[in-house]
């Protein structure tokens, strides 16, 4: 047990799945996943290992920005021995081309900063996923017939943002979409030596303001939990 996770030694398999909201978490274990158990309820944020297609699984959540993110990923990495952490999250669209319901692939994540600022100091470290990861994302997405993008994102420490000027800026260099975590699961992926990819659906438009309810967020994206479970196994 850690200070935020309840599950005992090897309650928690080698690859875990992390969306942010830990009722997606539940979604992705009762939907998914066989023989599912809950593994983890400290504060709430669930965490379950099960089986799919005889692989061992979990699914934790990570909470809402790189801070939140930052407390499970250490301590699934570093006291659970966690090896491949793929953030399955909801992301806002920054491009014509990229629709609502599409599913990102996250090849780099900008920011402004992430809670590793302190440790690399005036490097501009570059967060990126891992390539095998991602190839195998992208083979999976192709054959499920999800129509997804492969690019750079943004993680921003806000979600009610009050600079159009950055945005217009991200997205006339290419930037897809802006979430809140996969630039520091990169981060902390390279520090500690594991594999890490963040598979994002698009939930709401910063151009044109389509935005999805609460209920499609927790349990419609399926397409993106097929893409990272094929790619963790690949
Ligand atoms: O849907 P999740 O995975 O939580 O991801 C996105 O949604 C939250 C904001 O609504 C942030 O965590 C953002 O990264
Ligand atoms: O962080 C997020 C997640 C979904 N949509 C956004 O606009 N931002």
């Amino acid at each position: 047990m850690t200070v935020h996770i309840g599950a005992k030694p090897g309650d928690i398999a080698e690859t875990v799945l992390m969306p942010g909201d830990p009722l997606r978490a539940e979604w992705v274990a009762e939907t998914f996943l066989d023989n599912a158990e809950c593994v983890n309820r400290v504060r709430g944020m669930y965490g379950f290992t099960g089986s799919w297609k005889g692989h061992r699984v979990s699914v934790h959540g990570s909470g809402m920005g790189m801070p939140s993110l930052s407390i499970y990923a250490n301590e699934l990495i570093r006291d659970y021995g966690a090896k491949t952490l793929i953030r399955i999250g909801s992301c806002g669209a920054m491009q014509e081309s990229v629709a609502v319901r599409d599913v990102i692939l996250a090849m780099t994540a900008s920011s402004l900063s992430t809670p590793s600022r302190g440790i690399f100091r005036e490097l501009n470290f570059a967060p990126c996923a891992d390539y095998g990861l991602l190839r195998a994302a992208a083979d999976a997405a192709a054959r499920i017939g999800a129509t997804t993008h492969v690019g750079g994102i943004y993680s921003a420490d806000v979600f009610y943002d009050e600079r159009p000027d950055l945005n217009e800026i991200m997205t006339r260099h290419g930037i897809l979409g802006v979430e809140m975590e996969a630039a520091e699961l990169y981060n902390l992926a390279a520090r500690h030596g594991v594999r890490a990819l963040a598979v994002l659906t698009v939930s709401d438009h910063l151009l044109t303001h389509e935005a999805l309810p609460a209920e499609d967020r927790q349990r419609s994206f399926a397409e993106m939990v097929e893409v990272a479970l094929e790619a963790a196994f690949a």
